[in-house]
């Protein structure tokens, strides 16, 4: 097995052997706490330019699917659409030797190779975690190959790379071309989603729910939407920093203007915070995993979420601010320590939250989020 080195920007190294492709790769170096689901966490297009450490220590049973990918790539052959890799490393402890899945058309060591994804394995990845959550997420490298040839130079590399604060990614994982997804059966609404991002399982969750899924580029206008004459705009997660997002938050100052019931995710809450006046900030390590606390303010109620993020919205438990579309309040915040997880407007036209109801991978606690919205458009109050 041939040589791999993890290099942070603080200057630790750490060495273990290939996993995947050989190479170089550069991104900011995240955790992830997820036990399962590293095919989604992988195709995810919210990981943009991270490189994922997974804390669980074995990783690859099973393999790796037609069917279990979250990225959406409309120009793809048929059945390979949503397995684009888009994290830009992945480091883990224990790759597993042998697949074992009755669904698994490949290994993961061999899909890493096909995308040309490097990735390290057999390092301590206990020990990355623990310098991450107490320095935070930082730049990083993987090197292996032909890359490890002048070692004195790879610290320099990492460095020089932009940080993810001030990076305006969602352009370039949107799709540059509309399209439709149908619902199962009868379409009740439209809804006119904005792809900043967005993962496959959140049209599905709407197609479920009887709603025609409308995808729309990032660039998208307020024209392209009120076009459609949608029953709702929905606003999709996505990679970067959101103080950049200024396109979607002005868009969404349109949608609030227009009085179009509007939901969010991940990166749509922040974006719908910003456009209610909020501020954001970079996390120090963020929330990223699939067994995430979440206090909703109103009932008092934990859901179990999956999340991924690094970026919060400014704000407090309840807290109750105007807008130039009405009274909002911050309406959920994380059980582990306090940060914003959701916003909404008391007229509960508009809401958004920080986690991933459709879960994928993830529990299903807040899967009700999509009935909410569905009742907002059937005009009931939610
Ligand atoms: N999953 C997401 O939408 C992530 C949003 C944003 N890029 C963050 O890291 O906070």
């Amino acid at each position: 097995m041939s040589p791999a080195v993890l290099v942070l920007e603080n200057g630790q190294r750490f060495t273990g052997v290939e996993f995947g492709a050989r190479g170089q790769t550069l991104g900011e170096a995240v955790f992830c706490t997820a036990m399962t689901g590293y095919q989604e966490t992988l195709t995810d297009p919210s990981y943009h330019r991270q490189i994922v450490v997974a804390t669980a220590p074995q990783i690859g049973n099973t393999g790796w699917n037609r069917e279990d990918g979250e990225s959406h790539d409309p120009a793809a052959a048929p059945g390979d659409e949503t397995g684009r890799i888009w994290v830009a490393g992945y480091a883990v402890r224990n790759p597993t030797r042998r697949v074992s899945n009755f669904r698994a058309t490949t290994s993961l060591q061999d899909e890493l190779v096909e995308q040309g994804i490097v990735g390290i394995a057999g390092i301590d990845t206990r020990t990355v975690v623990r310098v991450l959550r107490e320095h935070g997420s930082m730049r990083a490298g993987i090197f292996s190959g032909d890359a490890l040839a002048e070692p004195d130079e790879l610290l320099e590399r990492v460095r020089t790379q932009p940080s993810m604060a001030g990076a305006d990614l969602a352009g370039e994982v949107s799709s540059p071309v509309d399209y439709v997804i149908s619902p199962d059966g009868e379409p009740r609404f439209t809804v006119a989603a904005i792809d900043l991002g967005i993962k496959t399982n959140t049209p599905r969750m709407f197609a479920e729910r009887g709603v025609r899924v409308h995808v729309l580029p990032a660039s998208a206008t307020l024209s392209d939407i009120t076009a459609l004459s949608p029953d709702g705009v929905f606003l999709s997660n996505g990679p970067g920093d959101p103080a950049t997002a200024d396109h979607a938050v002005e868009l969404t100052r349109g949608v609030l203007g227009e009085d179009i019931p509007l939901f969010g995710i991940c990166f749509g809450n922040q974006i719908l915070g910003r456009a209610l006046g909020r501020s954001t900030y970079k996390m120090k390590f963020g929330h990223r995993g699939i067994n995430i606390p979440v206090i909703d303010h109103a009932t008092g109620k934990v859901s179990i979420t999956a999340q991924n993020h690094g970026f919060a919205l400014e704000g407090s438990a309840g807290e109750e601010f105007d807008t130039d579309f009405g009274r909002a309040r911050v309406s959920h915040v994380c059980a582990n320590d306090g940060t914003v997880e959701g916003v909404e407007l008391l007229s509960g036209r508009a809401f958004s939250v920080q986690y991933h109801p459709e879960a994928a991978a993830g529990p299903h606690d807040a899967a009700y989020l999509f009935d909410r919205f569905v009742a907002v458009m059937q005009g009931e109050n939610a």
